[in-house]
């Protein structure tokens, strides 16, 4: 198993640029399966997870052009649709959480779809019942088979628009819904929309390929579909994720950092939340600096009463950030109460953090106090497991702080979601081995 060997205490300086979003481009990777044209796409991250899907694409028969770094340009206008039946389509797609949005586009273009139960962090319960619930109200049969563990959409005539209240504002399947809408004969509805800049920028290519979507950026879409779609240009945006963990990169081992063009209006509470937990950020274009702090006092609510840092769907404050915010809490001055909604099992890492000295009680599965320790004494190195890619970044950050040697494992977890992670830290300064 790889392993990320850190040896902690130095101080990171200079600049660096967020990759694009890999939640984005999950989505509008698989968005160029709605049209046979050719369809590009700039900014598209080098991780393990967007790589998967681009060969699962690959396999399924689109042709991938990739004249750039980040520039892919795909044309899914033969498409092999025998590969879905194999075992190695079923294989592969359960590595991501992303392959779960192949089901709109190829429900809507070519009335079949199939996938495993796909992959993406095990952080408690992360149901479908959504996206299969969309599907069918826009006409198409589902079956789950419970020996294979696939879910099977069908649907012999085309789609029909329909109103559709989401059951809850699932990002991905939202994702799913709207894309096999935009193909659906006549209006549909969908109510209880996720609106993260995910999907916004998801609906701008749609639009874009010919789609006709009203109600962007907000949770009530409204589609006229179309009978077919073009291509397009899309660009990805920069990974606000990424942006947050470098935010708190920078706020937990007392460094200056720039964070280059991170599109800061698409960062929605982000920046405020740090800037609650006492972290000074600055704005500069769209740059974002971050002083070096050797010390940040956490705000309270008005009436003297404890900050509470909660996950929300957008514009609320994204569950994928919750890890990050709850480790630079560590070294704050003040308390806070961590409260991740949405995922019970995300939070367990904490255990490790503990060992190395950091004062934090796990309540419950969902809720931790962390009682910021004003630096007044240095977390211990120690050996990890990444369990997920949040907890991994989390444990990556803390590890940089702490004074010694630490070693994590299971660094894949990090890998699909952060682009050459240990480099580009090394190149800021800090002191990373991949083994
Ligand atoms: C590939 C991808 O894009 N993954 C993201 C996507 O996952 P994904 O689309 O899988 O997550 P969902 O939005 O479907 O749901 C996340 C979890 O929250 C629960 N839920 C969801 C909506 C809601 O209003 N109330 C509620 O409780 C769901 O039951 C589930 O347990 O969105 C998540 C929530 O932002 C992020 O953590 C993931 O990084
Ligand atoms: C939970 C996440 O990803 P995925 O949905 O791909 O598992 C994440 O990016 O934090």
């Amino acid at each position: 198993m790889s392993s990320f060997i850190i040896e902690g205490g130095h101080k990171l300086a200079g600049t660096i640029v967020p990759q694009g979003s890999k939640n984005e481009a999950l989505q509008v990777i698989c968005a160029t399966l709605l049209t046979s044209e050719r369809v590009t796409i700039h900014n598209i991250p080098d991780i393990i997870d967007i790589n998967n899907l681009i060969i699962l694409l690959r396999k399924m028969g689109v042709k991938i052009e990739h004249p750039l770094s980040k520039t892919y340009i795909f044309q899914a206008n033969d498409l092999n649709l025998d590969y879905l039946q194999t075992n190695d389509f079923l294989a592969k797609s359960a590595f991501l959480r992303g392959s779960i949005m192949l089901v709109g586009p190829l429900i809507a273009r070519f009335g079949y779809a199939i996938v495993p139960k796909p992959g993406g962090d095990k952080i408690g319960r992360r149901r479908l019942d959504t996206h299969f619930a969309g599907m069918q109200k826009l006409g198409a049969t589902f079956t789950y088979d419970t020996k294979r563990c696939t879910y099977e959409v069908k649907s012999n005539d085309s789609l029909h628009g329909e109103y559709i209240l989401l059951e809850e504002a699932s990002v991905t399947g939202t994702a799913n819904i709207l894309m096999a809408s935009v193909l659906a004969e006549g209006k549909t509805t969908i109510y209880n929309a996720a609106c993260e800049p995910y999907l916004q920028q998801l609906t701008k290519m749609l639009i874009s390929m010919g789609a006709q979507i009203n109600g962007l950026a907000s949770n009530l879409l409204v589609i006229e579909g179309t009978r077919s779609l073009h291509g397009c240009e899309h660009t990805v945006l920069p990974d606000m994720i990424e942006v947050g963990s470098f935010i708190g990169m920078a706020a937990m081992t007392a460094s200056e950092l720039r964070i280059k063009n991170v599109s800061y209006n698409n960062l929605g509470v982000i920046p405020d939340v740090f800037r609650k937990l006492g972290i000074i950020l600055n704005k500069e274009d769209d740059d974002i600096i971050v002083p070096a702090q050797e010390s940040y006092t956490v705000n309270t609510f008005i009436d003297g009463s404890i900050l509470i840092v909660v996950d929300a769907p957008w514009p609320g404050l994204t569950p994928d950030l919750l890890s990050v915010f709850l480790v630079v809490a560590t070294q704050a001055n003040g308390n806070v109460l961590i409260h991740q909604k949405m995922f019970e099992s995300r939070l367990f890492f904490v255990d490790k953090l503990i060992d190395m000295g950091a004062q934090i009680i796990l309540c419950d599965p969902h809720r931790a106090i962390v009682i910021g320790s004003d630096r007044k004494y240095n977390l211990r190195s120690t050996t990890m497991t990444s369990p997920d890619i949040r907890a991994g970044i989390a444990m990556l950050i803390t590890a940089l702080n702490a004074q010694g040697i630490s070693q994590i494992y299971n660094i894949d977890q990090i890998d699909r979601g952060y682009e050459a992670i240990d480099k580009r830290l090394n190149a800021l300064g800090a002191k990373i081995i991949r083994t």
